[in-house]
């Protein structure tokens, strides 16, 4: 397939290997389009499944094949003629077809799983391999459970596929059990003492029990493995099989230390991994690497200040290399200043420097009780404290809300500077509140609207009330927002109030009674 020797052929697994994820099965349709997305990655072979385990698996090798131009599509099989027979029928019309055909080679497998002793394994490596190269010039073998074979039996099983016509051998770490020095001698080892090894390709399928799978996919690359099996999100057998996405970027960040290069459109990545997780519905950890949804979010003040001086100091990518529009300055309890002043001009606000700390205070302290800031939630802070500049601005607050005694509130205003206490019972805390704010008021104040919606999503998000007074036909509006919702209506009643005596005042200034 390549001559370049540090060429690396990307096997994708997805739809067999990842197929095998509990809860993870795809339709036909599904796997048509996943397939299609994994071209347009330029993944160089696609498992498409295994023919021989049902008719649907066979269907979407099948027409996998038709529909795919330039990529490899292979089909997986037992070491055994009727599974060989059936995957050569599903790839029929693949304008490359790949058989596997895998065997497990390692002592525990042969005696329990497959109740077969070495040497009847070995004649089944012969007879399926050279069986399957008959019907198909590509053909790749797998010893499964390879890095618990041992090293003799390891050697001898390669050497007879290859002799039997095998062009790529992949040595499975089919338990997730070996560590990236293990594998990558082993890897050395095989190709430097079994006979023929340059008439094959040797690749590498790790499994992701110990986290590792990763590593010892490039472990096995810098131990001369040129191609690597891999899903997309990591997905696969229980926890999983090496992560394409993750390689690929491996290599590309670093070139330095990895020298190797592959066909893959590094831009489609995102595109991919969100199709993959649509289908088959299972969720992307958002911490994932190159993927989750936080791998290119900044929280903390400090490296939201060094992002926007230069994003090199905190992403070893860019966003726009994995198809991400670009980064993302999170909002939080940990942002500082600079990302916060940052944020007010995505914003269209250009706060001068006493607007924009008292905003930053209010920030900061809405972050210490809520979890995720969105935007509105920023501008209802910054339109909140521009209401705070104003003749009459509320302090403090209680409420009693309890099925002992009659609703009650309790408020400490600053009025023109001078420090007041209102109080009143009601019909319930907001019907207190308001009784209990309109006594700061000579006038007649009418309830026209109450309304409040949450601002954001969930149940700490900010509530933004309205209030609607009339008096003596003048209407006002008055808005107040906090997280608690009993807050904000005595902050929209109070923003009101404020309203209606500029009004007043507008029209007769000698009866401005407050
Ligand atoms: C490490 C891996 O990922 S291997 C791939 C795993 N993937 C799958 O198994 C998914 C698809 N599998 C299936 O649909 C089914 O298991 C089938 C169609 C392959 C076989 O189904 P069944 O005939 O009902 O057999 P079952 O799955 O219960 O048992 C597996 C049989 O295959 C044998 N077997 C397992 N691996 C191999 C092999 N590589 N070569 C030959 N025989 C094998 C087992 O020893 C067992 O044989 P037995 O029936 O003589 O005891
Ligand atoms: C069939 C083989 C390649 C496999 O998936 C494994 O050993 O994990
Ligand atoms: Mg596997």
């Amino acid at each position: 397939m390549t001559n370049d020797k540090n060429r690396v052929i990307i096997f994708d697994t997805t739809l067999r290997d990842g197929e095998q994820s509990p809860g993870c099965s795809m339709t036909l349709n599904e796997k048509l389009r996943v397939a299609e997305a994994l071209e347009h990655l330029g993944v160089d072979v696609i498992e498409a499944g295994f023919a021989i385990a049902s008719n649907g698996d066979f269907d979407a090798i099948s027409q996998i094949s038709q529909l795919l131009k330039n990529t490899s599509v292979c089909s997986l099989s037992r070491a055994s003629f009727k599974d060989i027979d059936r995957a050569a029928e599903a790839l029929k019309k693949a304008v490359r077809p790949r058989i596997h055909t895998f065997i497990s080679t390692s002592p525990l497998h042969m005696e329990h799983k497959l109740q077969m002793t070495p040497e009847e394994v070995i004649g089944r490596i012969h007879d399926s391999v050279s069986y399957a190269r008959n019907l198909c010039d590509d053909v790749e073998w797998s010893c499964e459970d390879g890095t618990r074979t041992e090293e003799d039996f390891l050697y001898r099983s390669i050497e007879v596929a290859i002799k039997a016509g095998a062009t790529t051998i992949n040595v499975p770490d089919t338990v997730g059990y070996t560590t990236p020095d293990e594998y990558e001698i082993m890897m050395r080892k095989i190709i430097e003492n079994v006979p023929n090894s340059d008439k094959a390709i040797f690749s590498t399928h790790c499994h992701n029990d110990l986290g590792l799978a990763v590593a010892n996919s490039i472990a096995a690359v810098q131990g001369g493995a040129r191609q690597v099996e891999c899903t997309i999100n990591g997905i696969g057998e229980r926890a999983g099989n090496a992560a394409l996405e993750e390689i690929i970027m491996a290599f590309r960040t670093r070139q330095d230390a990895l020298p190797y290069h592959t066909n893959i459109v590094t831009e489609n990545i995102t595109k991919t991994s969100r199709l993959v997780s649509s289908v088959t519905g299972l969720e992307v950890q958002h911490n994932k690497a190159i993927v989750g949804a936080n791998a290119f979010a900044h929280e903390s003040g400090i490296h939201q200040d060094g992002m926007l001086k230069n994003a090199e100091t905190y992403e070893i990518m860019t966003p726009e290399s994995v198809g991400l529009k670009k980064s993302e300055l999170v909002m939080g309890k940990h942002s500082g200043r600079h990302a916060f002043k940052e944020k007010l001009k995505d914003l269209g606000y250009d706060l001068g420097d006493n607007e924009f700390m008292s905003a930053f205070t209010r920030f900061k302290d809405l972050a210490d009780v809520k979890k995720t800031l969105y935007d509105d939630d920023i501008i209802a802070i910054v339109d909140e404290d521009r209401r705070d500049n104003e003749h009459m601005k509320l302090e403090s607050w209680s409420f009693i809300c309890d099925s002992w005694q009659p609703s009650s509130a309790t408020f400490g205003l600053l009025v023109d500077g001078e420090n007041l206490t209102v109080s009143s019972k009601g019909n319930g805390p907001v019907d207190a509140s308001f009784k209990a704010l309109r006594t700061l008021t000579d006038g007649e104040p009418h309830l026209e609207l109450y309304q409040v919606h949450a601002v954001t999503r969930g149940t700490d998000a900010q509530a933004e009330v309205t209030v609607r007074l009339e008096e003596n036909g003048k209407t006002v509006n008055g808005h107040g927002a906090h997280v608690d919702t009993l807050v904000a209506s005595a902050k929209a009643y109070v923003n009101a109030l404020n309203k209606l005596k500029v009004k007043r005042a507008k029209t007769a200034p000698e009866a401005l009674t407050l």
